[in-house]
């Protein structure tokens, strides 16, 4: 009992903490497309997507935005509604459980309006269906009672734009896939956009940042602008408490090392995903499962959030017969690279 009551304790103060992380980011988040730092090939298609539809005055394509996460999708969506004066109305496939619910938004929608599909790819199948439905005719089908008698009643949609972001393109069954007219696929971002953010983030939070202070943050922020913004607010919160008010380089290390963050930007995730990998698996090959069982995380965690920044840094591998530590992992983590260990990468 006494467990389960320090359980929820535990998760009403994760919930609420996880609040606070949101109002703090929606804070930091661009308005326009011009100020959306870096991602410039997708920024150059939306601009012109956005354009032209503002031109025809007609609500833009449907737009798919593919990525890891972090890196801006959300704030795409909003800057997408915002650019051409719409309304935006937010969404996640996990929170569709029936088609119903589906339905529920859809008539609900007014003209030109953008609706936001988080995680899109987990989309129940029939909602899915409804959807491409929707996006392609402006259509939905009501059902109207239950079993025998149920009917089907047609309702026509304004016109409106999906925009759906997912971490996974490659999971989007290809009719729903096809419906979107612009896919923008976002990558990690360089140090030197990541520097922007930061030193824009810094001018709205209120915090000086030192040039060199910010080059330290963004290079251990895994290129990716949700980390940078974060560590900021780390460091500002030991720049105020414990420097000198100002985020300066000494400030950034002494945050970073609390936060235990390392010098590449691994933090305690990645470096259990290759700690568990080289001391219990012996490097590998072994499956994501497996791994994140190990470690008690859920495997999407380990595969969305740790993976493509260690594949990215060189310190993963995939193989056919699962992950394997590269010889960069083994002396990241201070341990001996076992003698067989690159030539196990081409087994
Ligand atoms: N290009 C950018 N320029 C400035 N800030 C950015 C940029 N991209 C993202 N951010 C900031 O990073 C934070 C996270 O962005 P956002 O929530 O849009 O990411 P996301 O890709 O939707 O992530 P998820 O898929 O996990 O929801 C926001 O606070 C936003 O302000």
């Amino acid at each position: 009992m006494a467990d389960d009551g320090a359980r929820g304790l535990e998760a009403v103060l994760a919930a609420e903490a996880d609040e606070i992380e949101r109002a703090a980011e929606a804070a930091l988040r661009p308005r326009r497309l011009a100020e959306f730092v870096g991602q410039r090939v997708v920024r150059d298609q939306l601009s012109l997507v956005l354009d032209a539809a503002v031109a025809r005055r007609r609500p833009p394509d449907h737009v798919l935005l593919s990525g890891p996460p972090g890196l801006g999708k959300t704030t795409l969506a909003m800057i997408i509604a915002g650019e051409v004066g719409a309304a935006l109305r937010l969404t996640s496939g996990p929170a569709i459980t029936h088609a119903g619910d589906l339905a529920a938004i859809l008539s609900s929608l007014q003209e030109n309006d953008v609706l936001f599909i988080d995680e899109i790819h987990r989309l129940a199948r029939p909602a899915e269906e409804m959807l491409y439905l929707a996006m392609e005719d402006f259509r939905v089908d009501v059902v109207v009672g239950k079993g025998a008698g149920a009917t089907a009643i047609p309702l026509s949609l304004p016109p409106f734009t999906v925009v759906g972001a997912t971490t996974r393109a490659g999971l989007l069954p290809a009719p729903l896939r096809d419906r979107f007219g612009f896919t923008g696929h976002m990558d990690f971002y360089e140090v030197e956009d990541l520097e922007r953010v930061l030193s824009r983030s810094a001018r709205l939070l209120g915090i000086p940042l030192e040039e060199e202070a910010g080059h330290e943050i963004a290079g251990r922020s895994r290129g990716t602008p949700r980390i940078a913004n974060r560590l900021l607010r780390r460091v500002q919160d030991w720049a105020q408490v414990r420097g000198t008010g100002v985020a300066d380089v000494a400030a950034a290390h002494a945050a970073l090392t609390v936060f235990e963050v390392d010098p590449r930007g691994l933090d305690r995730l990645d470096r259990a995903v290759l700690r568990t990998l080289c001391t219990r698996f012996a490097g590998g090959p072994v499956g994501l499962t497996s791994i994140a069982m190990a470690i008690g995380e859920e495997p999407e965690t380990v595969e969305t959030v740790a993976e493509p920044f260690l594949l990215r840094e060189g310190f993963l591998s995939r193989t056919p017969r699962g992950r394997v530590a590269t010889p960069a992992a083994w002396e990241h983590l201070g341990l001996p690279v076992p003698d067989s260990g690159p030539s196990r990468l081409f087994d």
